[in-house]
């Protein structure tokens, strides 16, 4: 398909480049996730989208270092990631796994507590760990055992855990697969605006798994498109990249947008032909390509 490097360049405005991969590789059984060239700038958003199984869980598995590449490199503030300790490594970047497997009966606290087991003498841990239970709307649950908690509230708990792991930290990294898929539709939004804003006050970057294209378009500023276990396009989050959205997922999209913003409907009984095997379906996706281009 496309080359990525032909929507988007990735932090070359000026930014500071934060985390590089470089031909990364790796193979999950019969997946193999690569070669991967991606860069991401300080403070950046960005989802992380393609069908389910297409590897959007490994690529931010590589960036966290919970799985080491098979070939290349991932370099963080210029550094190896495998050269960083695993204590330097925790201050620096946070990751909320799409299950997280905290079965046991903890309390809450304990749970949002262990986002600070890097830090060895943490005078302000109580209090971080209450504003982040409130920053993720689960103040609440003080006092609860983690294990008693429904989906979307232990989702929360785990949020706050997270947040409260860079909460003390600049130009951090914040990785999260699929972060409200247990949400209902208001929390959602104010927990994505919980993020942002957490985010946008410290200069960390913020890279999620999304199943929700909405989110995607309005809530980050670029798309990792995933297919395959091939980076097929990484493209600002705008809406002439709804082609792109219809060839990564072989469906019809629909766009609706107003003055609050876009929403990106699927639309029942019209596939779209895959790019590769449709010589006429590239035409939209070379057209999207190039109208980026000429906007840059
Ligand atoms: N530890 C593993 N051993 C073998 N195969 C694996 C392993 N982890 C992942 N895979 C396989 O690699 C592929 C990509 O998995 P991954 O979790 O990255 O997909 P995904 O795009 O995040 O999917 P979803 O949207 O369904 O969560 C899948 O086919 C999965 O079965």
């Amino acid at each position: 398909m496309v080359p990525a490097a032909a929507a988007h360049d990735g932090a070359t405005h000026g930014e500071r480049l934060m985390l590089v991969m470089h031909d990364v590789c790796v193979d999950m059984g019969r997946l193999r996730l690569g070669p991967i060239h991606l860069r991401l700038a300080a403070g950046e958003r960005v989802a992380i989208l393609g069908p389910s199984g297409a590897g959007k869980s490994t690529l931010l598995r590589l960036m966290a270092r919970e799985l080491r590449p098979s070939r290349g490199e991932v370099l963080l503030d210029r550094r190896p990631l495998a050269h960083w300790s695993a204590s330097d490594l925790a201050r620096r970047r946070a990751v909320l796994p799409q299950q997280h497997g905290v079965a046991f009966g903890l309390p809450v606290e304990l749970v949002v507590a262990l986002g600070r087991v890097a830090r060895q003498s943490d005078g302000r841990q109580d209090c971080i760990v209450q504003e982040a239970l409130a920053q993720a709307q689960a103040e609440h649950l003080q006092g609860r055992r983690f294990d008693t908690l429904s989906g979307g509230e232990q989702a929360r708990v785990q949020l706050a855990r997270v947040l409260a792991q860079v909460w003390d930290e600049r130009d951090g990294l914040l990785l999260v697969d699929e972060p409200l898929a247990a949400m209902d539709p208001g929390l959602t939004l104010s927990l994505m605006q919980s993020m942002r804003r957490f985010a946008a006050a410290r200069g960390h970057a913020l890279v999620a798994v999304l199943h929700d294209l909405n989110l995607a378009m309005n809530h980050f500023d670029r798309l990792w498109m995933v297919k395959d276990g091939q980076l097929i396009a990484d493209c600002d989050a705008v809406p002439a990249t709804v082609p792109l959205l219809e060839q990564l997922y072989g469906t019809r999209l629909r766009l609706l947008q107003d003055q609050h913003g876009m929403a990106v409907l699927p639309v029942m009984g019209r596939e779209v032909p895959l790019t590769g095997t449709h010589a006429q379906a590239q035409e939209p996706l070379q057209q999207t390509l190039h109208a980026m281009e000429a906007r840059r």
